[in-house]
């Protein structure tokens, strides 16, 4: 059961007490046995890391997702020990595809053993990169040019913005490109100076993402306040 103590601070715009009540009622009680060992396998062993790992109802929320769009091919950037991995492992069809990147192997392999028990291992590619570097190969491969039904990034914000000019030609035209931690802990609506230094490069970065989507026209946006804010932009042309 969730209480105050051990609710992710990625959560900023519901009340604690509310939050809970939305874990506890809807989110544990359907969270799939291998993403729950998943989520506390990573607990234990990176106790200071672990809010890395997307929230349960944020893991829900893309399950939905990708089975209401009938997604395929997705890519995922940013693994870390996989709990939005295996959440779109788990809602693929059989043959469905995951391209998955992350410089950070040894996370990755943390998360396997569940990924393997929940028999999705066959639909994961997993890439020990940067991603800039395969997005780059990616994107020059003119005769063989993948296109991604979804794309989940959750990773390196300073570089989403380089990130979008690669996906927005990656993702196929009616799919959906989700960035994850657009509202950063609520320091975009903070000065500057009350900001922990630390998290001051990926605000300044996050506020440019979200000031640009907002005004791209080959984009359809939504941002949605679940976890610490997920923006989800629909390729229209
Ligand atoms: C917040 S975690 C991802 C959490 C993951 N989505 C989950 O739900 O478990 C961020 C990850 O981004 C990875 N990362 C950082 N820089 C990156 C880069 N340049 N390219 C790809 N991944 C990167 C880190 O190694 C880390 O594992």
């Amino acid at each position: 059961m969730a209480n105050v103590d051990n609710i992710s601070p990625k959560c900023i715009l519901k009340s604690d007490v509310l939050l809970e009540y939305i874990l506890n009622t809807s989110a544990y009680p359907r969270e799939h046995e291998q993403l729950k060992g998943l989520r506390e396998t990573t607990a234990e062993k990176y106790p200071n890391e672990s809010l890395m790992n997307v929230p349960v109802d944020e893991g829900q929320f893309l399950s939905m997702l990708l089975k209401l769009m009938n997604a395929k091919k997705t890519l995922e950037i940013g693994v870390f020990t996989g709990y939005s991995l295996l959440a779109t492992a788990l809602a693929l069809p059989n043959d469905g595809q995951i391209t998955a990147i992350d410089p950070q192997r040894e996370f990755y392999e943390l998360g396997l053993p569940f990924i393997k028990k929940a028999g999705m291992e066959h639909k994961i590619n997993f890439i020990e990169s940067e991603a800039l570097k395969v997005l780059t190969e990616m994107s020059n491969n003119e005769k063989d040019k993948p296109e991604f039904d979804f794309i989940f990034v959750d990773a390196d914000k300073p570089n989403y913005m380089k990130y979008h000019e690669y996906l927005k030609k990656l993702v196929k035209v009616g799919g959906v490109i989700a960035y994850d931690n657009t509202l950063w802990f609520g320091f975009l609506v903070q000065e500057e100076a009350q900001v922990p230094e630390p998290a001051r490069p990926s605000r300044k970065a996050l506020l440019e993402l979200n000031m640009s989507l907002a005004s791209d026209p080959s984009m359809e946006v939504c941002q949605i306040s679940i976890g610490d804010g997920v923006t989800l932009c629909r390729r229209i042309c």
